[in-house]
């Protein structure tokens, strides 16, 4: 489900003076901000564990890597999980379910310079089924929503905007999804990002 322009500027900016706070909290450690580096590659997003952090070595959620806890989720963020869950819930009557007990274990906090992009695919490394609910601050991008089989089409590309919120629960907590594309130069002034983009995903990991 999309929600254009669910998080208003003053949200927006807030967000991530906070993530820029936490990123600083772990800068040099184990846990920094980095472009992770996988088997494939090394990608081009800089991504920020908050919460619980993705292992990818022994492929699981952890609290604390080289000796270093994983950060907290701040507590307004939970509270806007909440939030944007009864909006949702309100147009989805299976996400209002969730509007109440939905727990945030983990928070991904990635950053896209302008050339940066996200090849198709699912996020499964979560035990649980709870929606997934993605964040937009700062360049537009094409956000390409597929299906539940394949990487390839049928797809849609959806244009996010500074603001809006994509929330993956249901049959679509599944679904293959990326971002081909960003647009640089797009942040709106007022979103306290002025280049690139941030997104930043809440997780409930277990069940
Ligand atoms: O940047 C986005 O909008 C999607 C990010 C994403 O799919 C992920 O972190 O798993
Ligand atoms: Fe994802």
């Amino acid at each position: 489900m999309h929600l254009p322009g669910a998080l208003k500027f003053p949200v927006q900016s807030k967000l991530v003076q906070q993530a820029r706070d936490l990123a600083r909290t772990v800068q040099g450690s184990a846990l920094a901000m980095r472009k992770p580096r996988l088997k494939s590659g090394e990608m081009k997003v800089h991504m920020l564990s908050l919460g619980r952090h993705w292992e990818y070595g022994s492929q699981q959620y952890v609290r604390s890597w080289g000796g270093v806890a994983v950060p907290q989720v701040p507590q307004h963020w939970t509270q806007l999980a909440h939030h944007l869950l009864a909006q949702a819930g309100a147009l989805d009557e299976s996400l209002a379910a969730w509007a109440e007990h939905y727990r945030v274990e983990a928070a991904l906090v990635n950053y896209y310079p302008d050339d940066a992009s996200m090849g198709m695919h699912q996020d499964a490394f979560e035990d649980s089924n709870a929606p997934v609910i993605s964040l937009s601050i700062g360049d537009e991008a094409i956000f390409r929503a597929g299906n539940n089989e394949t990487r390839t089409k049928p797809y849609e590309d959806l244009r996010l905007m500074s603001g809006d919120v994509v929330i993956f629960g249901g049959p679509s907590r599944a679904m293959f999804h990326g971002v081909p594309k960003l647009f640089p130069c797009t942040a709106p002034s007022g979103c306290g990002l002025s280049a690139g983009r941030i997104n930043i995903t809440f997780r409930q990991v277990e069940v």
